[in-house]
């Protein structure tokens, strides 16, 4: 049995778990191709560490034009635990630059350089046919700006389907996504860019979305999925996430930034990372009792626990009575 694993500054853990009505729900879905996934994936991930090494340079004399360069070491991230079963939606949270997208770059096994401690899936290390099995969506995604949404859809599932589908059931699968990610609206408009004028900054992250579900991912990784999103929308992809964790048994890992609480309790487990360090990592439902239990409580009664997490990773203790 798995036990709730929580990292905060006295590193003490604790098993009950509390849920919201709204965590034992999955949502009800139609895709019906994603949610057959027969290569269920646990991650986990103990006590990572990564840093980089920087330069500063400093002008020693300006009219000569000569300078010292000192080679600086950063720690991004440091001693950062958790695990994410199938079925299972994982969320990162902490202030801008605590390092979110560090970790969930390592967990995709596309950081450059060593990250220390271990990352295995499904107890094996990162191999390129995990690699496969793994969908990433970034911050800032790259998708044709020519292309209409059905047509970047219908050519993603035409390339990246398995051939055991026809090519009219890959199509279907590219229609159901737009229906399911709420494109229906926009289905032929073109994707647009810098120069030319498409669909807007919600629906292109909702396309890339899609690209990524298309193919059944064990492990689906997300670079803030609802930024720019207003809290309806970002509520029902997180939704359709949700429906494809619990169908699919796809194990997802989230960034995000400022959760409503009907979004925070959508989720199974949450990390919050401040300046790299994590303060919490377990289930979302143990948060405040955990806080509680050393001694941090809200100064008020917040209603969003996500609030209270992230005035904690931005050290605003004065906002807590101990
Ligand atoms: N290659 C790099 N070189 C220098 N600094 C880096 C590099 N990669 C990340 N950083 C720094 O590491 C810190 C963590 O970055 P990261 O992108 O993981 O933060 P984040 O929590 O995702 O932030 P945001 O919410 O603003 O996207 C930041 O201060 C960033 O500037």
């Amino acid at each position: 049995m798995e036990n709730t694993t929580i990292h905060a500054t006295n590193g003490t853990s604790r098993g009950d778990e509390m849920r919201s009505p709204d965590q034992t729900q999955s949502p009800p879905s139609r895709l019906s191709f994603v949610h057959q996934s027969s290569r269920p994936i646990t991650l986990r991930f103990e006590d990572l560490a990564y840093a980089i090494k920087s330069q500063s340079g400093e002008d020693n004399n300006n009219n000569l034009g000569s300078s010292s360069i000192t080679n600086m070491t950063r720690t991004l991230l440091n001693g950062v635990s958790g695990v994410v079963r199938p079925g299972e939606m994982l969320a990162m949270l902490g202030p801008s630059g605590s390092g979110k997208t560090t970790l969930l770059t390592a967990l995709a096994g596309r950081l450059p350089g060593k990250v220390l401690g271990s990352i295995t899936y499904s107890g094996q290390p990162f191999t390129s046919s995990m690699k496969r099995k793994t969908g990433f969506v970034a911050q800032d995604d790259v998708l044709y700006p020519h292309l209409t949404v059905i047509e970047t859809l219908s050519y993603a599932a035409l390339l990246r389907l398995p051939k055991t589908l026809t090519r009219d059931e890959k199509l279907q699968q590219a229609e159901i996504i737009v229906t399911e990610l709420g494109l229906t609206s926009c289905r032929d408009s073109i994707i647009g860019g810098p120069l030319i004028r498409g669909v807007s900054g919600g629906e292109r992250k909702r396309v890339s979305i899609g690209q990524e579900m298309l193919v059944n991912p064990s492990l689906l990784l997300l670079d803030e999925p609802t930024s720019g999103l207003d809290s309806t929308t970002a509520l029902r992809i997180m939704g359709t996430l949700k429906g494809l964790a619990r169908g699919g048994r796809t194990s997802v890992v989230t960034t995000i930034h400022q959760p409503s609480s009907r979004l925070y309790w959508m989720f199974d487990k949450v990390v919050v990372l401040s300046d790299g360090c994590p303060i919490y990592s377990g289930h979302t439902g143990q948060v405040m009792q955990y806080f509680r239990s050393i001694g941090h409580v809200p100064g008020f009664n917040f209603v969003n626990p996500a609030d209270f997490l992230l005035d904690l990773a931005n050290g605003e203790l004065d906002l807590l009575m101990f």
